[in-house]
């Protein structure tokens, strides 16, 4: 539904993708991974439509993005960027109705289903309590959770997000997740979102796009991604790669192996010794 055709982007001459090609399938999860640098929020700033590329098309249901209306492409697609920054002063219950734009008529007014909208996109999010708020009385993570709320208002059937864990504690990050699986069980939304931690890539995403130096080295099933040799790679660590059963499906999950300063330092001391 959402394809990127040998796209390329130069920043200053310098590449950033290169010779690119993606084809997003509906009602999956997708997660963009990879080193620091290697393109994946220009990638996803690229598929949403707020960045042209350089070279290439990318269209939505047959259409090059750029020939979209901008409240028909938010409809389809809401893109939740790192670090957004809101006016000041302003309430998370405002900032969630923003999510609302695309549907918004001559004078601006939320309609009752509007309001609904808003109501559900706090629920799911457990911002209820804190909708009055502004947004600068938040927690990092707090707030982090009132712009995936306006990405939710926004209704949107793709959800493009990049690293929505980040700021939010273990419980919290798992809840998310939870949040993106059953949003795309329930309500067949399509999730490309990008991530650092492979393990949660793993564990969420029914497909894997790794990025290194803005090209793709590896696209699959996380069973195909997640292995040795695909992570040293990427980052340049050895892993051990176990299996992980999460319900009937396996998962591989990888463990960073002793690093070279840890083998050869003499000061290692085994934590039941230091104990005592
Ligand atoms: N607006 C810009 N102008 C110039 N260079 C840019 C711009 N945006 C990104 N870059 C460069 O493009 C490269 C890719 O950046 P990008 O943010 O896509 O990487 P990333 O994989 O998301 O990194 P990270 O994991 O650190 O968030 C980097 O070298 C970055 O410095």
């Amino acid at each position: 539904m959402l394809n990127a055709n040998q796209i390329a982007l130069h920043y200053q001459h310098k590449p950033v993708i290169q010779n690119l090609s993606v084809s997003i399938a509906r009602h999956q999860i997708t997660a963009i991974v990879g080193p620091n640098g290697c393109g994946k929020s220009t990638l996803l700033k690229l598929l949403g439509g707020l960045t042209k590329p350089s070279e290439g098309t990318i269209s939505l249901e047959q259409k090059p993005l750029h020939k979209w209306r901008p409240k028909a492409l938010a409809k389809k697609l809401a893109l939740l960027g790192q670090n957004p920054q809101a006016p000041g002063g302003m309430l998370v219950k405002q900032l969630v109705g923003h999510g609302r734009f695309p549907y918004l008529g001559l004078f601006n007014t939320l309609s009752q289903h509007d309001q609904h909208a808003i109501t559900w996109a706090l629920k799911k999010t457990q911002l209820e309590e804190l909708q009055h708020k502004p947004l600068e009385h938040l927690s990092g993570g707090e707030r982090q959770r009132a712009w995936l709320a306006m990405a939710l208002a926004q209704q949107s059937e793709i959800l493009l997000l990049d690293e929505p864990t980040t700021y939010l504690d273990l419980g919290h990050q798992f809840q998310l997740l939870d949040l993106l699986k059953q949003l795309q069980i329930h309500e067949r939304k399509t999730i490309v979102m990008v991530l650092h931690d492979i393990n949660q890539a793993s564990q969420f995403s029914d497909r894997i796009i790794a990025l290194k130096k803005g090209a793709i080295v590896a696209d699959g099933t996380p069973q195909q991604v997640v292995t040795k040799q695909i992570i040293n790679q990427l980052f340049n660590i050895d892993v051990s790669v176990v299996p992980q059963r999460y319900g009937k499906v396996i998962k591989p999950l990888c463990l960073p192996l002793e690093t070279q300063n840890q083998l050869t330092s003499n000061s290692a001391v085994p934590l039941r010794s230091a104990a005592t």
